[in-house]
């Protein structure tokens, strides 16, 4: 069976997905040639001097690493010459960002036009430690005949995507996809620089024997979560009968991949420390993109309280809890939490 290429499979879906119109689809090549980019800035490491960290704050309070900020204007370059992005929100800006494309042509723009939220570089802490990190991206659409879109655009329920996806920067690249038609993965092939469907369909079991969760935080989570992970650490002998197994990698992307591919269950949720603002992970570019694609694979989201993808945002860079992965586990989360 010959192997299918990322425009290959976009011009099959156009045939079955009426909103896979020709804006966005240039939208999602020009997001996989973005990643294909950054891969090759990761790939560099020391070699371009790019696993230190910057001086500089971002606006999460956190230190930027300088491959942050080398992946943030690799995608920034992208959307700037591609008329169909009216604007975006990344991890790395205060604000929104506005394409140079609009500055030259204010009143001509596209009738198929996206909002972009997108972390440029996710598991930053793990960069200079060379394990895997990556990209994230959401695509939006924009509300009709608004030239230059304010954050208020931005501000959609999780269902509304059209499109997400995340890059993995490992031993190999890999680009999963959904455009609300089940989950697709790619590997870039270094021989002819494209990308090639490897992992069609992906699905996440209903039950799991696997969590993820930062268990130094175990003091601040809240007593419904002490006593979900609890169960799961007292394994057969306790009420879950089974053993689990734990992982932790601290990069979202990894944890979200391993849980695609052989299931689990990931949570970072929000405890009594980070309670203030609103949880670690970001709504726009990390919970929504990443839970539009565990649904589509026969997974749940929820802050274990509620789904993430009917959350209305209440700004661009809000935080919540997340619970992802196995639909079992995580109602069994959602309802010890809401008991
Ligand atoms: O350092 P911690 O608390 O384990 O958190 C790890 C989490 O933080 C993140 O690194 C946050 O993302 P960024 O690296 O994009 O800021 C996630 O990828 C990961 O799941
Ligand atoms: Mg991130
Ligand atoms: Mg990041």
């Amino acid at each position: 069976m010959p192997a299918t290429s990322l425009s290959e499979y976009l011009i099959e879906k156009q045939k079955k997905l009426a909103h896979l119109n020709d804006g966005l689809v240039s939208v999602l090549v020009d997001l996989a040639e973005a990643c294909k980019k950054t891969a090759h800035a990761v790939n560099q490491g020391a070699l371009t001097h790019s696993l230190e960290s910057l001086d500089s704050i971002n606006v999460q309070g956190e230190k930027q690493q300088a491959l942050d900020v080398i992946s943030n204007d690799i995608f920034l370059a992208f959307a700037d010459q591609n008329k169909h992005v009216a604007g975006l929100v990344s991890e790395e800006l205060p604000d929104v960002y506005f394409p140079h494309h609009l500055q030259s042509d204010a009143d001509q723009f596209p009738a198929q036009r996206y909002l972009l939220a997108f972390d440029p570089l996710d598991g930053s802490s793990n960069v200079s430690l060379n394990i895997s990190v990556g990209s994230i991206f959401s695509v939006l659409p924009c509300p009709d005949a608004v030239q230059q879109p304010q954050a208020q655009a931005f501000l959609q329920a999780g269902k509304h995507q059209v499109c997400a996806g995340y890059a993995m920067y490992g031993f190999s690249t890999m680009l999963v996809i959904t455009l609300g038609d089940g989950v697709d993965c790619f590997t870039l092939d270094e021989t002819t620089d494209e990308f090639v469907l490897t992992s069609p369909e992906m699905k996440i079991p209903q039950d799991a024997n696997e969590f993820a969760i930062n268990m130094s935080h175990q003091r601040f989570w809240e007593p419904a979560m002490q006593r979900y992970v609890g169960e799961c650490l007292q394994g057969v002998e306790g009420v879950r009968k089974k053993d689990f197994n734990m992982r932790w990698v601290a990069s979202m992307v990894a944890e979200v991949h391993r849980i695609l591919v052989r299931g689990g269950v990931f949570m970072y949720p929000t405890d009594s420390k980070i309670k203030k603002q609103g949880g670690k992970l970001r709504l726009l570019y990390e919970a929504n993109p990443m839970s539009f694609i565990v649904e589509q694979a026969g997974g749940a989201s929820s802050t274990a309280y509620e789904r993430i993808l009917d959350i209305i945002p209440d700004h661009i860079h809000q935080r919540v809890g997340v619970v992802l992965g196995a639909k079992h586990e995580v109602e069994l989360v959602n309802a010890y939490h809401n008991r």
